[in-house]
């Protein structure tokens, strides 16, 4: 046996492990480096964003995470096992970038054969609760080559879904839904969220990310340019009132709640916990402060992405 298996084994017999593990992915196609020494971790029941501009490499990085792509170098342990390991790929739902289906196939048809493929047994009546999920109820008895675009996402989605993953992989999952489809979307991550499967999310929709995922790994030309929690990439929060009658006593009791900067009726103050607000709000309006408008902010992840690309990467790193 190699130290590194040795080493894979060992670890795969510790505790379950994170979802997803990966270390110094390497992948160059020709002399265009795809991938360049990307590490990173999705945990057990985490929801973890891929963002990053067109042909960083995102995509790249879930088919290597998945065994679709042989990285020149680097290691990937999927629940804890060896990405190759079939019975780690089991546990895993996937829904690609570029999605397919077979067109003679009826949507019901896709899931049984789907469930087959994962070896577990799955009752018709929880696969049918599965198309209900993504809105195709009515339509589990038609054929997939009848199916619009955003459908045949949709059944992507429940592929996805269907085998009771512990680590679900989506690729750009609302790339082909309307605006109703894309809210379904969201829903169904926060549930899975709720179940505790974790999931690493490619979209380029920023809001998307910015509501259901627990941290975000930024990619750019390859690299990591930036990971953390919402609150560590974002920073501090800030509370916006418009404020009237504000005596000294109220100054200080703003002052306690954070660092103050006011123009006229305009105060701002950066606090760390939004849920000090109803109990500052309660003690200025005891002080006869006339409190006019009161309005929570944090630089949004769009902003921040933006600078973050346009600083480069070393600087976030
Ligand atoms: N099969 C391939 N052959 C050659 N080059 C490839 C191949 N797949 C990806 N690349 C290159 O690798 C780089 C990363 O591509 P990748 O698809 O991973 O980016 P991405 O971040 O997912 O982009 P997008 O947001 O546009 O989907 C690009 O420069 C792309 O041209």
């Amino acid at each position: 046996m190699s130290s590194l298996e040795a080493a894979q084994r060992l670890v795969t017999e510790l505790a379950p492990g994170p979802a997803v593990w990966c270390s110094g992915l390497r992948k160059r196609y020709r002399s265009r480096v795809a991938v360049d020494d990307v590490s990173c971790t999705v945990g057990r029941g985490e929801v973890v964003g891929l963002l990053g501009p067109n042909g960083a490499g995102k995509t790249t990085v879930i088919k290597i995470l998945l065994g679709l792509v042989r990285p020149d170098s680097g290691e990937v342990l999927l629940l804890g096992r060896p990405g190759r390991d079939p019975k780690a790929r089991a546990r895993v739902g996937y829904l690609p970038e570029l999605f397919r289906y077979q067109p003679w196939l009826t949507a019901a048809e896709v899931l049984a054969l789907h469930v087959r493929l994962a070896g577990i047994a799955v009752p018709t009546a929880e696969r049918h609760e599965c198309l209900g999920l993504v809105g195709l109820a009515d339509r589990a008895g038609d054929r997939v080559g009848g199916f619009s675009k955003g459908m045949q996402q949709r059944l992507g989605l429940a592929v996805a879904l269907v085998a009771r993953p512990d680590l679900v992989i989506l690729d750009e999952p609302t790339s082909a839904l309307d605006p109703l489809g894309r809210a379904d979307v969201r829903d169904l991550l926060l549930s899975l969220k709720e179940r505790g499967v974790a999931v690493l999310l490619n979209s380029h929709l920023i809001g998307e990310v910015e509501r259901v995922c627990d941290r975000v790994v930024i990619l750019d030309k390859g690299r990591v340019a930036a990971s953390g929690t919402l609150a560590e990439l974002l920073g501090q929060r800030e509370l916006r009132l418009r404020l009237s009658a504000v005596d000294a006593a109220a100054s200080a009791r703003l002052a306690a709640a954070g660092a103050v900067t006011n123009e006229g009726e305009a105060y701002t103050i950066a606090v760390d916990d939004l849920d000090l607000v109803p109990e500052l709000v309660a003690d200025l309006v005891g002080l006869g402060v006339r409190v006019h408008s009161v309005e929570p902010a944090r630089i949004s992840l769009e902003e921040r992405l933006l600078d973050i690309l346009r600083t480069g990467t070393e600087e976030h790193r």
